[in-house]
């Protein structure tokens, strides 16, 4: 047990040394000057520019996952996350989807062998490896890929027509991306289990209250609530948010006790951080903390 206490704590004390290594220097983009987007747009909005918005763009096929689509979106994701001017990012797409899964007519003549040898989906992931926040402020479908790419995110915001889903069982296929592992984490196995085998979709208000988005907005006011989250976690420290979205991810990947004791040590860990003594400072001397990331 000793042990592990000593890896969380290396484990807290390397996060908190790679974040301190980050370049200071913020390299603001938008989609006309340095990416030429084919399938996304970008921009940083909120009042400070401290929160980036990656809309999924491909209207035709419902925002429908393709390999390019895929491919920009990590790119995009690599880009805010060096950028340390920013503080969480925003993921959405249209008021019809917010994504409609993966690319069936790209998967179509897929084979076994090429999906082993060539990894297929591994690549896809890079919603779940970025170590900023990242809301979902889901419109219309997201179904199949869709939905798994929402649950990647940290929170899913939904408007109220939004729609649920994990349809892959009636293309002869099952969810790859994490439909039928964290679905069944947040909604629990009976509901996982009736969405994944009928691909019945739910809809945003039962979506709220299985706890599988945090809150339900009308659809037009979705990005701007989305946004304004994304600012207020931006008022707090990167560094700290950081280390505190690791602490819950930890929660879906370990015991309870592991959890317990990553938790403690990474509380620990922030006491070595000049923020976590500007906060405390802050409070008692009755003013706004002025946190500087380190
Ligand atoms: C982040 C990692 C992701 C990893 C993915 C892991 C594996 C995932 C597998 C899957 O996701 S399988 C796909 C699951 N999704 C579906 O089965 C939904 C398919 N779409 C529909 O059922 C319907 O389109 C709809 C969402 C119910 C909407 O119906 P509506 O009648 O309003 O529109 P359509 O005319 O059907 O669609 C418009 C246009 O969009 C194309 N399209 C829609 N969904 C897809 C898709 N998933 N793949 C490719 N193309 C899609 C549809 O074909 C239409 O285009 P045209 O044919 O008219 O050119």
């Amino acid at each position: 047990m000793a042990n592990i206490a000593k890896i969380f704590a290396t484990r807290a004390q390397g996060v908190l040394q790679a974040a301190a290594r980050q370049p200071q220097v913020a390299t603001r983009f938008s989609s006309s000057s340095t990416n030429n987007w084919e399938y996304i747009k970008t921009e940083v909005a909120g009042e400070g520019k401290n929160v980036a918005v990656i809309t999924l763009n491909r209207p035709k096929a419902l925002n429908a996952l393709c390999n390019g689509l895929m491919k920009e979106l990590s790119t995009a994701l690599q880009q805010f996350s060096k950028d340390q001017s920013i503080a969480a990012i925003v993921l959405t797409g249209s008021e019809k989807a917010f994504a409609a899964g993966a690319d069936i007519k790209e998967m179509v003549g897929n084979t076994y062998s090429q999906c082993i040898q060539g990894n297929f989906l591994n690549d896809w992931t890079e919603v779940a490896r970025t170590q900023k926040p990242i809301i979902a402020a889901v419109n219309g479908y997201a179904l199949g890929g869709g939905c798994e790419l929402a649950m990647m995110c940290d929170i899913i915001y939904a408007g109220d027509k939004a729609k649920f889903g994990q349809p892959e069982i009636a293309l002869g296929t099952i969810p790859g991306a994490g439909g039928t592992q964290r679905l069944t984490r947040v909604v629990g196995k009976s509901k996982a289990m009736e969405m994944c085998l009928t691909g019945n979709m739910i809809g945003a208000q039962e979506a709220e209250k299985l706890g599988l988005a945090s809150k339900v907005v009308p659809a037009d006011q979705l990005l701007g609530e989305a946004v304004k989250l994304g600012e207020k976690i931006g008022t707090h420290s990167n560094l700290i948010v950081q280390l505190c979205k690791e602490s819950v991810n930890t929660a879906y990947e370990t015991t309870l006790q592991e959890g317990l004791k990553f938790e403690r040590r990474t509380f620990h860990a922030t006491f070595s951080t000049a923020d976590r003594k500007e906060g405390m400072t802050a409070f008692a001397e009755k003013r706004p903390a002025k946190f500087t990331n380190e």
